[in-house]
């Protein structure tokens, strides 16, 4: 036998009214939302909401009356007896277009500030007045009193929860209803005074730019670096669009002011842009776009998708035209919202071409455009890490040879990027080791010198898995160069671990590295250095270990890697016989 579920009246309405909804501002939403739907459904006739606060009504109550359609006495059984029942929805079940309201709970948020709602309604159907009470335990009553009220329309009074009378006053209701409604398109009226706006704020005409300028600012608190005015016909989406003048993070929330059918959503709705626009806050009215039940936020269907992929062309157009007609500007907004643009121009080639043509790079040739690195020298080497730049710019420089610095977010990708449009020689990623193909050898009388000397230190070379190639290289002021390979590095790293681990773990650590067959470092050792050639005239054991250790580290510490163990001890081990010396002499 099949039952029906049983409801807890009570918990329904908590549940409903109070965890539905993010505070209890919403209420005057809601009445406002169901009065502007029975103007509508009137079609014709008069329009407008008057609100009476509690000081206006003497009581403590609130009363919202309106020239709606309002309800005959069967309707009030039907539509405001059952939860979620509503007069908003087709025979099939979809939300109307012309509604703000579509899910039959609105009017419980009002139980968040009272503890009865009473209504009266006279509806344009004809028949008697009708008058129904209801209280927050889920009682209702329904009497027929035509007395009640004379013209068509409804009034709703507000019996306010004990704590929660604040909420009914003058101040706090016209600060709410403002928010909420001044967009709408009828009379809203607190006593004489009329809250409503006839047109939307970015109506185009004069003062545009000096109005929305002043809007950007108070909503947004930023003033805009361009304001460009939003019109999709098809999404019925109208509004305008703020370029941040500052830097914000990409991960930073969105926040946009959105109207639906010119009812606020709220100020900091999310996902109405692309996640790379992070730098752009809209404020739009659409009537296409559907708000959660709570109204607080976009209901994500096709028709959202489709907008934000609309306003994300609208944004990148106006970017490309910036970037031909105003290029300093272009430079300027670029600058500022570098991460941005980098993740877009990974997936966009015209944005790729906009931060080709002006975003600066860190390169041996100062900071330049990619544009202007690629014209001198055709294909652009870049490392993709900040430190091995470090490392490698002077080095690369006094060689002539064009290095760029692609160690920071997104970098490294534009770089591939560029490769996969242009063509595979656009850029290429150094791998340290090639630098050395660019030092000469040194004479081969002073090789072999240095290398007798070296070959006392083997046991350092040895214990740092480091080989020691002698070079001639400018900066003559730079003794030895540090080279790793990140790969040989890992490996080695793992073969360490592997050496410490547990049987098991070293065979499976095993499996993961190749055999390291030759060192994972290279010393390269400048024999234009005084030091080093003062080096190859060593025959001291020691002072020769001393020396090859101290250039090492020497070295390392330049490379800005991250020192080990191992690495500290080598450090504190030759300063400190340095110092000896020193002293000793
Ligand atoms: N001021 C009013 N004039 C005429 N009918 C009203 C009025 N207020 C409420 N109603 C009727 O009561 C029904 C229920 O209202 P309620 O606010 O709970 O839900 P809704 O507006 O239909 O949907 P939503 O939950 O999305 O707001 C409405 O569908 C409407 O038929």
């Amino acid at each position: 036998m099949s039952r029906s579920f049983g409801v807890d009246l009570r918990g329904i309405i908590e549940l409903l009214s109070q965890h539905l909804y993010s505070s209890p501002r919403v209420y005057i939403r809601e009445l406002l939302q169901n009065a502007m739907d029975a103007i509508t459904a009137r079609d014709g006739g008069p329009a407008w909401i008057a609100i009476e606060p509690a000081e206006q009504t003497g009581d403590g109550t609130l009363r919202i009356s309106d020239s709606g359609v309002g309800l005959t006495e069967d309707e009030v059984h039907t539509l405001l007896s059952t939860l979620g029942r509503t007069s908003k929805r087709d025979e099939l079940g979809f939300a109307r277009q012309n509604f703000l309201g579509q899910f039959g709970v609105g009017l419980l948020s009002c139980f968040l500030v009272a503890d009865e709602i009473r209504l009266v309604s006279r509806s344009a159907k004809g028949g008697p007045a009708a008058r129904w009470t209801a209280d927050s335990s889920g009682t209702y009553e329904v009497v027929a009193d035509d007395t009640a009220r004379d013209e068509v329309g409804t009034t709703v009074t507000l019996v306010p929860r004990k704590d929660a009378e604040h909420w009914l006053q003058h101040d706090m209701v016209l600060a709410l209803a403002r928010e909420f409604g001044e967009l709408l398109p009828v009379d809203v009226l607190i006593g004489d005074q009329l809250l409503t706006q006839p047109s939307l704020p970015w109506t185009l005409g004069a003062d545009y730019t000096e109005r929305m300028t002043e809007y950007c600012e108070r909503t947004f608190g930023f003033r805009p670096f361009e304001i460009l005015p939003l019109d999709i016909p098809a999404a019925g989406l109208t509004g305008a669009a703020f370029v941040m003048p500052d830097a914000a993070y990409p991960g930073s929330r969105q926040a946009h002011r959105i109207y639906l059918k010119r009812m606020l959503v709220g100020d900091s709705v999310e996902g109405l842009l692309p996640d790379w626009a992070y730098f752009v806050r809209c404020a739009v009215n659409s009537s296409a776009l559907r708000p959660t039940a709570s109204r607080e936020s976009l209901y994500q269907d096709e028709t959202l998708l489709a907008i934000r992929d609309e306003l994300g062309t609208v944004l990148k157009d106006w970017l490309v035209r910036l970037g031909a007609t105003e290029p300093d500007r272009a430079a300027a907004l670029l600058a500022k919202h570098q991460l941005g643009m980098k993740s877009v121009a990974l997936v966009d080639d015209e944005l790729l071409r906009l931060v080709e043509h002006w975003l600066p790079f860190e390169t041996t040739d100062g900071n330049v455009t990619l544009r202007q690195f690629r014209r001198r020298y055709n294909t652009i080497l870049f490392t993709s890490d900040v430190d091995e730049f470090r490392q490698l710019a002077p080095v690369a420089q006094a060689q002539g040879l064009g290095l760029l610095n692609a160690g920071y977010a997104y970098d490294s990708e534009l770089m591939r990027r560029l490769s996969e449009v242009d063509g595979p020689a656009t850029t290429r990623r150094v791998v340290p080791s090639e630098l050395l193909a660019t030092m000469d050898r040194p004479d081969p009388a002073i090789e072999a010198e240095l290398r007798t000397s070296l070959q006392l230190a083997q046991g350092v070379l040895d214990r740092h898995d480091c080989e020691a190639v002698p070079r001639e290289f400018d900066p003559v002021s730079l003794p030895a160069l540090l080279i790793t390979d990140a790969d040989r590095e890992r490996q080695r790293d793992t073969a360490e671990i592997s050496a410490e681990a547990d049987p098991l773990w070293a065979e499976l650590l095993g499996q993961l590295a190749e055999p390291a067959s030759t060192a994972s470092q290279q010393l390269v050792l400048n024999t234009r250095n005084p030091l080093v050639q003062r080096l190859s005239e060593l025959t001291d054991k020691k002072l020769a270990e001393l020396t090859v250790e101290s250039l090492y580290v020497h070295a390392l510490l330049q490379s800005r890697r991250p020192m080990r163990p191992k690495d500290t001890a080598a450090l504190n081990r030759s300063f400190l016989d340095l110092l000896d010396r020193a002293v000793r002499r």
